[in-house]
């Protein structure tokens, strides 16, 4: 198969990579963390190329802090654009097939219908805005890439909204959850399975793809969900986004459809809340 380069090893996504080529026991995958391979070092990555010589490349490293990257411009663009921008003619110029990780931030979420691959863009946000810019940097550069969207992940690793959700569960007596932002929650772990499906197939059909769980939910369902297989008691008031203010927009509606996905990569993708079981009963109670 050749060698595998995973950028961002120690992120959320790139952690759950790690567990789900465990379980497959996916050989030759090496795991790259931002100490070890930051991608905005150019000559650094040229290094790791020439050692590895790479098939594939998979880019989990992003500037993802949403609200934060309002007022810091200038780093979430060198990461998530310029980043991008060196592994894309990187692997150019090796012949190797990047993988990479965008998000439904690239639209504006004005919209009701699920979203698909061609939909217009629109970013309301800087981290959406930088996001596109990745995705944009990378087909100017190579035709041998996969562009994932995906959309509210989260797992057992690192910091997210489940997380987040269980801790305030056991911490506070009331939350206030937003309900009119619709969209699907995605399970890291399923999102990294697909693209090991993409590798262990070595799918020829490249190009950019919608991938979430399946079905439609708010960020207030969600939580209620959580509370509910969790067994945990709290009371979740919902609330519209203007009553929880925060520096960045959010799309009010970014449901992707997976149609191009399931037919041209072949992955079968669970309902959320499916999903989201398997995630709570291998979480700490
Ligand atoms: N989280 C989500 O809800 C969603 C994420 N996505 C996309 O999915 C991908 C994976 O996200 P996720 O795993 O959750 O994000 P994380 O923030 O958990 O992981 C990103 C990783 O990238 C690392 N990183 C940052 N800058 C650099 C750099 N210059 N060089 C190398 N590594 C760097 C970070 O290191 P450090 O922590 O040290 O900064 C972190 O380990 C991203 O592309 C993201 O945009 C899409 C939709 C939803
Ligand atoms: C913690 C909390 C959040 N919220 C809302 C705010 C927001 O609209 C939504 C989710 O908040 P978070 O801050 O957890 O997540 P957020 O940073 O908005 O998540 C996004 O991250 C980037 C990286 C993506 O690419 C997106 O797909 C999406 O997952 O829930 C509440 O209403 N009540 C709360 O107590």
């Amino acid at each position: 198969m050749g060698s595998v380069l995973v950028f961002g090893a120690s992120g959320q996504l790139g952690q759950c990579l790690a567990h789900v080529a465990k379980e497959r026991n996916t050989p030759d995958l090496v795991f790259l963390p931002e100490e070890q391979a930051n991608i905005l070092n150019p000559e650094g990555l040229q290094a790791l190329f020439a050692q590895h010589k790479p098939t594939y490349v998979i880019n989990c490293a992003a500037y993802t802090a949403v609200d934060k990257a309002e007022d810091e411009v200038d780093i979430a663009r060198k990461v998530n654009r310029d980043g991008v921008e060196n592994l894309s003619r990187l692997c150019a110029a090796h012949g190797t097939t990047l993988i990479h990780i965008s998000t439904d931030f690239v639209f504006a979420g004005t919209g009701n219908q699920p979203l698909v691959e061609t939909d217009e863009t629109a970013p309301i946000s800087v981290y959406g805005l930088t996001k596109l810019e990745g995705e944009q940097v990378i087909s100017q550069h190579t035709p041998q890439y996969f562009i994932l969207r995906t959309s509210w992940l989260y797992s057992e690793y690192a910091n997210n909204f489940v997380k987040t959700m269980l801790k305030f569960g056991r911490e506070r007596d009331e939350l206030r959850v937003i309900w009119d932002q619709t969209g699907t929650p995605t399970y890291a772990i399923d999102l990294a399975g697909c693209i090991l499906t993409i590798i262990e197939t070595q799918s020829p059909h490249y190009g950019t793809y919608h991938y979430s769980n399946e079905g439609v939910t708010s960020w207030y369902d969600f939580a209620v969900a959580i509370f509910e297989l969790s067994q945990t008691q709290v009371k979740t008031t919902p609330i519209r986004t203007a009553e929880y203010p925060t520096k960045a927009m959010r799309p009010a509606y970014s449901v992707l459809d997976k149609t191009k996905a399931k037919t041209q990569l072949g992955v079968a993708i669970p309902h959320w809340r499916d999903s989201l079981t398997v995630c709570l009963s291998r979480l700490p109670a």
